[in-house]
């Protein structure tokens, strides 16, 4: 079985590689990661253990389904740490229905079903999530991940000493696309649900980056916003 949190959509996948893919998002519960700034921590906390549901991969695609209309749709697998997850049978039966699969995960758990995904986010955290990069487990994704599933490095950057971290970490992995996401410093939180993103804030971050790239004049990665922040707000469930 695997633990659900919500699944919801269609909506536009908000970040990365596939920005504004109409997507339906099946998001998994449970992390082995606590980041300081996570911005879904009712999905990260066992304390929200009893908000989670087990489902089966025949029950997760009825509600894909529902929520589609019926029709094959790009279907995102995020979390919590979706890695975690028994997710075979849902690649293989959502496949034969004509769905295709993208998945976010930090890159700290391999699964030999990485090679069935379409697409894999790999968001491996900087300094300021207060989280470790171990560096054989990241080359174990991406050697599970193999040949024909495409894949992408998505880093969320707070400040320079990120910046620095995520220049220094691409440089090792120069084929893959990249993407830089400015951290959104006031997600929302179980604490304060109803927490506002201030855009102004978010604005400025990403003009620091685009500038800082410049300056720089390091032309390879793809500066983007979270998108569905941009639209929502700290909004849950789209
Ligand atoms: C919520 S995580 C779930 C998947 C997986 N655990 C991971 O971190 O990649 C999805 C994406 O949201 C990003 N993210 C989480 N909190 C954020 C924040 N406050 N600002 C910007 N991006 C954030 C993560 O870095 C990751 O790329
Ligand atoms: N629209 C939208 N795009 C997203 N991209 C990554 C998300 C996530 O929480 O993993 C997310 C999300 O929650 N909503
Ligand atoms: S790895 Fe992802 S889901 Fe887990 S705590 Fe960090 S941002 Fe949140
Ligand atoms: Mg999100």
């Amino acid at each position: 079985m695997i633990a659900i949190s919500e699944i919801f959509g269609p909506t536009i996948q908000g970040e990365g590689a596939l920005i504004g893919m109409p997507t339906v998002f099946v998001r998994t519960g449970g992390c082995d990661f606590r980041c300081s700034w996570c911005d879904t921590r009712y999905a990260v906390d066992p304390a929200f253990r009893a908000d989670w549901q087990a489902m089966n991969a025949e029950a997760i695609l009825v509600e894909v389904s529902r929520l589609s209309g019926g029709e094959p749709i790009l279907i995102t697998l995020s979390g919590g740490n979706p890695a975690l997850q028994p997710l075979e049978d849902l690649l293989k039966l959502g496949h034969a229905q004509g769905h295709r699969f993208a998945m976010e995960t930090q890159g700290s758990k391999a699964q030999p079903w990485f090679a069935e995904l379409d697409y894999l986010t790999l968001s491996p955290k900087p300094p300021s999530s207060d989280m470790p990069f171990r560096r054989e487990r990241f080359e174990a994704c991406l050697a599970a991940a193999g040949a024909d599933t495409q894949v992408s490095l998505k880093l969320v950057i707070a400040d320079e000493t990120d910046y620095q971290w995520a220049k220094s970490l691409a440089a090792d992995y120069p084929d893959l696309p990249l993407f830089l996401q400015p951290c959104n410093p006031t997600p929302a939180t179980p604490e304060q649900p109803e927490r506002e993103a201030d855009i102004q804030t978010l604005n400025a971050q990403l003009r620091w980056l685009v500038e800082r790239i410049s300056a720089d004049r390091w032309y390879r990665p793809r500066v983007l916003p979270q998108l569905h922040v941009l639209i929502w707000n700290n909004e849950r469930g789209v």
